[in-house]
């Protein structure tokens, strides 16, 4: 992990308005994120993690929200001061997410090798015949570790189990080579066993291709498998942050330690690592 930091989060407030009725998400949100570090951001449904992840990539819904404010800086660029055709090169180039429900990600009528032969040239440095493009789609699939890809490019969506569509999501959003990927969610709908083969791969790929990843989940276990710093947010306000082992073993906050104590403990003896 470099000093260097790649996002820096100072004051950010988020509020929604509905019927004239403002209601704050969050006031005063403030943290950074290293280069080449994974944080989890944690908290209970609703405390505000989707929220600061779509703020981040400027895509909450303009209508509803009250225009963040604070400062968003990724890379040392301002973000909230950028107008939407550069967010657009910034959300294809350089930060891409992941999310929970990949079927309402990819789009039902395209099959998997359309979408990502579209994305692929779309984001290319230099002109890429589709042929080109299609070779570039299975190389991902192949670090994705998806073995068939032939076969795949040519199925729709639907014809895939729901761990190998989060394989195509992070295939497509590591397409660009992203220097910073925000998961959200991104194994909760997937059975244990898929959930800690993309857990995995996840951690494999960042060392790989020294990604920097921004973590959310209200589950601790992963968490516990993921992190290397966690912040921990609860109704909009961050409570508490520290190193895995810091939050894992001398918690501080009441909030962290309820959290902690609504994990089962069988899980922690599992872990040899535990110190
Ligand atoms: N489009 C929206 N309009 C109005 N309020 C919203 C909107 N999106 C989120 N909120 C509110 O903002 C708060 C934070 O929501 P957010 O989705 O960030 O929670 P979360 O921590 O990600 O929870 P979950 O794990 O359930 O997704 C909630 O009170 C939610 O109702």
């Amino acid at each position: 992990m470099s000093e260097e930091k790649l996002l820096e989060i100072k004051d950010l407030s988020v509020a929604f308005r509905k019927n004239q009725v403002t209601t704050p998400v969050f006031s005063g949100l403030s943290f950074d994120i290293y280069q080449g570090e994974t944080v989890c951001l944690v908290g209970e449904s609703g405390s505000g993690k989707s929220v600061t992840a779509k703020a981040i990539m400027r895509l909450l819904p303009t209508d509803s929200v009250s225009y963040p404010e604070g400062e968003i800086r990724f890379n040392g660029q301002d973000l909230l001061s950028h107008s939407e055709r550069e967010m657009e090169q910034i959300r294809g180039d350089q930060i891409a997410m992941v999310f929970q429900d990949a079927l309402s990600a990819l789009n039902p009528v395209y099959t998997i090798g359309t979408q990502m032969v579209d994305l692929i040239r779309l984001h290319a440095k230099e002109k890429l015949s589709r042929r080109q493009a299609l070779a570039q789609a299975k190389k991902l699939l192949a670090q994705v570790d998806i073995r068939h890809a032939d076969e795949v490019v040519k199925q729709y969506p639907f014809q895939l189990s729901g761990g190998m569509r989060q394989r195509v999501m992070i295939a497509m959003a590591l397409s660009s080579r992203p220097r910073l990927l925000i998961a959200d969610e991104p194994t909760t709908a997937l059975d244990v066993t898929v959930q800690s083969n993309i857990l995995k791969l996840i951690r494999q790929l960042k060392e790989q291709f020294g990604m920097t990843i921004l973590f959310i989940t209200h589950d601790l276990g992963v968490v516990y498998e993921m992190a290397d710093r966690v912040l921990v947010l609860r109704q909009g306000e961050l409570v508490e942050s520290g190193t895995r082992d810091e939050i894992f073993t001398r918690p501080r906050h009441t909030y962290t330690k309820q959290l902690l104590n609504s994990m089962p403990r069988i899980y922690f003896q599992e872990q040899t690592e535990l110190p």
